[in-house]
């Protein structure tokens, strides 16, 4: 099967377009054997484009644990470049377990609708009652995170100095803390000023990537809510970086970021 190998900010994905069969039910085995750095292609995370009755296509996506998640930003943004590209369209409607995503086409750059943010901690989900804005919550001498869901569950620390910040042991135990049913996305923001700040996410069922769209959705989300940045910031992060905007009209957050096709090739067949 065909696939194409893309990145957005260093986010990286094998995406295989499975329109021409309807659908494609990969194993949490196979993902993850597709998504191995080692042994298979190596992604972040593994992507399939399958028929859509309601948009231009469907995307479903699994982390490189061979986990199935509702949400990728960065990925939206792939998908939505090689849509485009087929028929030279400025915009395209991608259904997602999360819901709908509308894509345009700014320049050499893609803007996702990626939707409202869920706020309630019933629908983070958190496993008890709390304030989402900053959650009783503390690790590694990190406390007080927003709690944001962009389709998938996110909390987000702020701090002094994020390179500080011991990701790879840190994140791990947060993804995991019984605080979070469904497991987290972990970011950590370095804010710059009012209108940039600086992220580095540890993705649940991937570990730390070069970029999390969604992570930079939730983290604009979070520090408008706890007042240290504006609703419209440049957020940098390993791989580039990517504007956010979190309207206030209509409470939709908008991702404009870049997207690269690294190479296409073939998966051998099962
Ligand atoms: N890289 C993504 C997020 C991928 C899913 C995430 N790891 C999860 O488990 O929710 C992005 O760009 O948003």
């Amino acid at each position: 099967m065909r696939y194409l190998k893309m990145n957005g900010c260093g986010n990286d994905f094998v995406i295989l377009d499975a329109r021409s069969r309807g659908s494609l039910p990969l194993s949490t085995a196979q993902a993850k054997a597709i998504a191995d750095r080692q042994t298979g292609v190596g992604c972040d995370q593994v992507i399939a484009v399958e028929r859509s009755i309601r948009a231009d296509a469907f995307m479903r996506i699994w982390n490189s644990d061979g986990g199935e998640v509702e949400a990728c930003g960065n990925a939206a943004r792939c998908v939505a470049w090689m849509l485009m590209e087929e028929g030279g369209a400025a915009s395209r409607r991608i259904e997602t377990p999360a819901g709908m995503l509308y894509a345009e086409r700014n320049g050499t750059l893609i803007t996702v609708d990626m939707g409202s943010p869920l706020l309630r901690w019933e629908e983070i989900p958190i496993a008890r009652a709390m304030d989402t804005q900053r959650l009783d919550f503390e690790a590694g001498g990190f406390s007080e995170p927003g709690a944001v869901n962009m389709g998938n569950p996110h909390v987000v620390f702020f701090v002094n100095d994020v390179r500080a910040v011991p990701i790879e042991s840190l994140g791990s135990k947060i993804e995991h803390d019984p605080l979070f049913p469904q497991a987290v996305n972990v970011g950590f923001a370095e804010i710059r000023s009012p209108e940039q700040m600086r992220l580095r996410v540890w993705e649940r069922g991937t570990g730390l990537t070069k970029a999390c769209g969604t992570g930079a959705c939730a983290a604009v989300v979070a520090a408008h809510r706890q007042g240290r940045t504006g609703r419209k910031v440049e957020v940098l992060v390993d791989g580039g970086s990517l504007e956010i905007e979190w309207r206030a009209g209509d409470d939709r957050v908008l991702m404009t970021g870049p997207v690269e096709l690294e190479n296409t090739g073939e998966l051998p067949s099962a």
